[in-house]
C-alpha cells in the first residue's frame, strides 16, 4: 500500500472515537496501515497534539475489540498523529493545514497522496470539498480521495445538488461513500454466496425461490439523535441506504468475475430493473409505523413522541416495510419483503430465503407441522449461514433441523465494517463502496414514498415498543401467503445473540 495522509474532518467527534479510531488501530496492529503514515486531525475544538494523543487513546480503550494496552504499540500508533485547529468555513484554516500536511509529507518522506475523510455533519461536505480545492490541498501530485459519512442527500434533489457540487473538487472515482452494512463482512459474501456451496447453487434458481425477506430490527430507539432522526425517519436513515444496498447485494446473482467495476455495474443494473412504486401505489406496498411504550428485553421504555426532542405530534416513522419487484427474468416472479425498525422485540440483520414445496405447494404454516425450507443469513449481531430443513427425526414430530452452510472463519474476531472500509478506502478498492448511480437510483425509487409519507397517503401505523412492527406489516405478507420467518413467539425468548449494538451517541 503507497504511503498517505489521512486528514480527519470531525477528529473531535462521537463517529471518530467510537470507530474510526479502533479500526485504524486494529490496521495497525495487522500492519495493514502503509509502512509510513500520518494522521491529521481536525476540529474548532483547542486541542493540542497531546490532547488529541490522550482522547484517541481513551477511545481505543474503551471502544477497541483488541487490548490497547501494549505500551510500546500504542506509543508507536499514536506517533502518527497530530491535530490542527480548523473551521471548516474558514479558508485560511485550510491553508494553515496545507502548510502541516506538507511539513509532515517532508519529515517522513511521504508521497502526496491524501485521503480526506469527511466525519463531520452533511451541512459542512460542500463546503469542505470546496475548500479543499480552493486552498490546493487536493492538487498535489499524489492521488486525493473523499471519504464520506451518510447521510448523502436528503431526497433525490439534495442528493443530486450534494452530487454535483461535491464532482467540482473530486471525480467520481475520487469518492468513497460510506454505507457501512457494505462494509460487513457478511455483506461482502452476498453477491458471490450461491457461487460458493454446492448446494446453494443448486438451490439457487427463480423454479425454487418463493420470496426473500430482509429484516434490521433494532431494540434501541432515537437515542440522543432527535435532531436528525426526526427529520429522516427509517425511510431516510435505513431505507434508502443499508437495505436498498442489502437488497442490490443480494440480487446480483451471475458475478462469475467479481471485479469491483462489475459489482457495481451489477448493482446498478438491479436498481434499473427495481420496479418503480407511484406514490399513490404506496400504501398497498409500504407499511409506515411508529412506536408507542412498550418494554424492549425487560425495560418499559417510553413512546417515540415522549423521547427528548422529539414533537409530540410527530408523524415520523420509526419502522417501515415493503414489498418490491425486480422486473428481470430471474427476480420477476418473487417478492423481495423489508423491513427495519427501532425498538424492535430484538437487534437481528438478517436475510432469509425461503424456498418453494414444489411436492406439497399449499401455504407453509407456523405451528411446527410442516415448514419450507430456508435459507437464513445472519448479518448481526453474530454471522452465520444455515440451511432450516423440515425433517423428521424417528421417534419424534416433525422439526426445523439449522444445518451450518458457513460461519466466519476468524470466530469472534470479526473484523468491524469500518476496518474493511478505511483499509479498502487506503488502498482505493472502491468496491464496498456506494457509487453514485446506485445513491441516485436509491433516492429515485425511494421518492415517491416520501412524498406519500408528505402528503399522509400512507397510514402512520402503531405499534408498541418490544415487538415486531406493526401488525399490518404481517399483513403485506399474508397476502400473499407468507408470513415473516423467525420472528419469536410472543412467549418465546428471542435468540439475542452477542455482540454490541450500533450505539449512536450524538447530537445531530
Ligand atoms: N456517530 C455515529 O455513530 C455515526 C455518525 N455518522 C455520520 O458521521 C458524521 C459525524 O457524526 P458524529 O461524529 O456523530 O458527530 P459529532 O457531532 O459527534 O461530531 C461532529 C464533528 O464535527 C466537527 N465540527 C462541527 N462543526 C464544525 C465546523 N464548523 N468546522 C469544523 N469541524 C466542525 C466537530 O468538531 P468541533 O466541535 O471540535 O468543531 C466534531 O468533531 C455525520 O455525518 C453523521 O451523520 C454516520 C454513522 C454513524
Ligand atoms: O446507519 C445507521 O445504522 C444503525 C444500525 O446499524 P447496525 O450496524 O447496528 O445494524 C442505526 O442504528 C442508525 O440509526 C443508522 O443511522
Amino acid at each position: 500500500m503507497e504511503s498517505s495522509t489521512f486528514i480527519l474532518f470531525g477528529a473531535t467527534g462521537d463517529l471518530a472515537k467510537r470507530k474510526i479510531y479502533p479500526a485504524l488501530y486494529h490496521l495497525f496492529v495487522e500492519q495493514k496501515l502503509p509502512p509510513t503514515f500520518s494522521l491529521i486531525g481536525l476540529g474548532r475544538r483547542e486541542w493540542s497534539d497531546e490532547l488529541f494523543r490522550a482522547n484517541v487513546k481513551q477511545s481505543l480503550l474503551q471502544f477497541s475489540r483488541r487490548e490497547a494496552k501494549d505500551p510500546a504499540l500504542l506509543n508507536a500508533f499514536l506517533r502518527a498523529f497530530r491535530y490542527c485547529i480548523l473551521d471548516a468555513g474558514h479558508i485560511e484554516d485550510y491553508r494553515k493545514l496545507l502548510r502541516l500536511i506538507e511539513q509532515r509529507e517532508a519529515e517522513l518522506g511521504l508521497s502526496p497522496n491524501r485521503l480526506f475523510y469527511l466525519s463531520v455533519g452533511p451541512e459542512f461536505f460542500d463546503t469542505i470539498a470546496a475548500n479543499i480545492r480552493e486552498s490546493g490541498l487536493g492538487s498535489a501530485d499524489g492521488w486525493k480521495r473523499l471519504v464520506i459519512e451518510k447521510p448523502f442527500g436528503h431526497d433525490l434533489q439534495s442528493a443530486r445538488d450534494l452530487n454535483r457540487k461535491l464532482n467540482q473538487a473530486f471525480e467520481e472515482h475520487e469518492i468513497f461513500r460510506i454505507d457501512h452494512y457494505l462494509g460487513k463482512p457478511m455483506v461482502q459474501k452476498l453477491e458471490v454466496l450461491h457461487q460458493t456451496d454446492p448446494v446453494l447453487r443448486e438451490l439457487w434458481t427463480n423454479r425454487r425461490i418463493a420470496n426473500v425477506q430482509i429484516t434490521a430490527n433494532e431494540t434501541v430507539g432515537v437515542e440522543e439523535r432527535a435532531g436528525y432522526y426526526d427529520h429522516a425517519g427509517a425511510v431516510r436513515d435505513m431505507f434508502q441506504n443499508h437495505m436498498l444496498q442489502l437488497l442490490m447485494m443480494l440480487a446480483v446473482h451471475f458475478p462469475n468475475d467479481n471485479t469491483s467495476g462489475n459489482a457495481r455495474l451489477k448493482k446498478k443494473k438491479v436498481m434499473e430493473v427495481l420496479e418503480p412504486l407511484q406514490k399513490q401505489e404506496a400504501s398497498a406496498n409500504v407499511i409506515r409505523g411508529q412506536y408507542k411504550e412498550g418494554s424492549v428485553q425487560g425495560k418499559p421504555v417510553t413512546a417515540y413522541t415522549s423521547e427528548p426532542g422529539i414533537d409530540h405530534a410527530s408523524m415520523n416513522d420509526t419502522f417501515i416495510a415493503a414489498k418490491l419487484r425486480i422486473d428481470d427474468s430471474f427476480w420477476g416472479e418473487t417478492p423481495f419483503y423489508i423491513r427495519t425498525g427501532k425498538r424492535m422485540r430484538e437487534k437481528s440483520t438478517r436475510i432469509v430465503i425461503e424456498f418453494k414445496d414444489t411436492e406439497t405447494p399449499a401455504s407453509p404454516t407456523k405451528d411446527g407441522s410442516r415448514a419450507p425450507n430456508l435459507l437464513v443469513i445472519e448479518i448481526g449481531p453474530g454471522e452465520g449461514i444455515t440451511l432450516h430443513f423440515d425433517k423428521k427425526r424417528p421417534g419424534q414430530k416433525e422439526q426445523v433441523i439449522p444445518i451450518p452452510v458457513d460461519f466466519p472463519a476468524n470466530g469472534d474476531d470479526v473484523p468491524e465494517a469500518y476496518e474493511n472500509l478505511i483499509f479498502d478506502a487506503l488502498r482505493g478498492d472502491p468496491a464496498f463502496f456506494a457509487h453514485w448511480d446506485e445513491v441516485e437510483l436509491s433516492w429515485k425509487w425511494v421518492q415517491p414514498i416520501l412524498e406519500a409519507f408528505e402528503e399522509n397517503l400512507v397510514p402512520l401505523r402503531p405499534y408498541a415498543a418490544g415487538t415486531y412492527g406493526p401488525v399490518e406489516s404481517d399483513k403485506l405478507l399474508a397476502e400473499d401467503g407468507f408470513h415473516w420467518w423467525l420472528d419469536a413467539e410472543p412467549e418465546q425468548e428471542p435468540d439475542i445473540k452477542k455482540g454490541e449494538h450500533y450505539a449512536y451517541h450524538t447530537n445531530h
